[in-house]
């Protein structure tokens, strides 16, 4: 695979990334809380949690983090397991389909663990349902035989710390969600917040990058750290080839038009979503599934991805009728909104 990879950009989560690019990824996740920039709240409230767990010689309660992907939350599960000096397991709500995939996750960990279960939302309701009794009781009942004649033999398993993850927090049941002692909602980061981010990163992978140009690949990162240190990994490539490997603002602006990355940090995702709301249906509303046909993507890919950047920005609502483009959407892709469509002026926003 080459080091440019324009489809690297237009999926900001890529589960094909490159392993290089991976490998990258990882090296720049920060490895403490005193690290981890730009969620100043979390990072409070979680800090006193496992501050206080560590006093009493405790077991940290479970922890949910929510919010769109690439905002840090595997970051941060990695984060709790070093600053409870714990080892950590990785697995996922998908990769858990049945009841004994979990018992046998939960069985095996040790005493103070931290499991991690990434797209916890997307577990099997059987494993949720053995999951309510580990995280509170810290056992799981193990269904031996079938049918009138089976028994429930319970097992005690160490006590550990879950931290769950999710993009959908409204799709956790009530009752899965309330056994998470502390639940952060990652938000959205500051582009101040991604310029330190940026600045961090570019010394880690000893790169010069000029304080303006930093300051525009953060404002087009939408938000999202992820994005920040793919586009820089993008335009470190770009200055490498095209020029001198130092990376100047003329130069950022000319690798971010490259990989059609916008002004407002919208990429091509983005822009087909907004455009097909737009020019296909009139700015809307539109369902859900419509628009993923529209554009050529799965509708969680809409709906986890592009969505919620692009409700935050102003350019899209979703209403119960569908999704709806603004004013500011219309003018964002230079179009005018026909007569009486939805930022049109003579609709619901006049
Ligand atoms: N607060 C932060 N400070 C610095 N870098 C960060 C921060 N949060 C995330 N990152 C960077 O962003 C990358 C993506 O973060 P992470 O994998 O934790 O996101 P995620 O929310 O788990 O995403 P997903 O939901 O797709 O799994 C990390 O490799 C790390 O380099």
């Amino acid at each position: 695979m080459s080091a440019v990879e324009p489809d690297d950009v237009r999926r900001p989560v890529d589960p094909e990334a490159d392993e290089a690019d991976r490998a990258v990824e990882s090296v720049l996740r920060p490895a403490t809380l005193a690290e981890f920039q730009g969620q100043p709240r979390v990072s409070d409230q979680l800090g006193l949690v496992l501050a206080a767990a560590r006093q009493r010689d405790a077991v940290a309660d479970h922890v949910l983090l929510s919010g769109p992907p690439g905002l840090g939350k595997t970051t941060l599960a990695m984060i709790i397991a070093q600053e409870m000096s714990a080892p950590l397991r990785i697995s996922s709500g998908p990769a858990i389909q049945h009841a004994g995939d979990l018992a046998a996750i939960l069985s095996g960990l040790g005493e103070g663990e931290v499991l991690f279960l990434d797209e916890i939302h997307r577990m099997s309701r059987p494993a949720e349902e053995m999951l309510y009794l580990a995280m509170e009781d810290f056992r799981v009942d193990v269904v031996v035989g079938k049918g009138p004649g089976a028994t429930a033999i319970p097992l005690d398993i160490p006590r550990f710390t879950l931290v769950g993850a999710t993009t959908r927090a409204g799709m956790l049941p009530g009752p899965l969600r309330d056994r998470f002692g502390f639940t952060a909602q990652l938000d959205f980061y500051a582009h101040s917040s991604l310029h330190a981010i940026l600045l961090r990163s570019a010394q880690t992978l000893g790169v010069e990058l000029a304080d303006d140009a930093a300051a525009e690949i953060a404002r087009r990162s939408r938000g999202t750290p992820r994005i920040t240190n793919r586009l820089l990994r993008r335009v470190r490539d770009f200055a490498q080839v095209r020029s001198d490997g130092r990376i100047t603002l003329p130069l950022a602006q000319d690798a971010l038009e490259l990989f059609e990355v916008d002004d407002r940090g919208l990429d091509r995702l983005d822009r087909g979503v907004l455009e097909a709301v737009c020019r296909r249906f009139s700015g809307g509303p539109v369902g859900l599934s419509t628009l993923a046909i529209a554009v050529g993507e799965e509708p969680e890919t809409v709906e986890e991805v592009a969505e919620p950047f692009l409700v935050r920005q102003g350019l899209l609502m979703r209403t119960p009728r569908g999704r709806v483009a603004t004013p500011a959407a219309w003018t964002h892709l230079g179009l005018t909104a026909p007569r009486g469509a939805p930022g049109s002026g003579e609709d619901l926003f006049s």
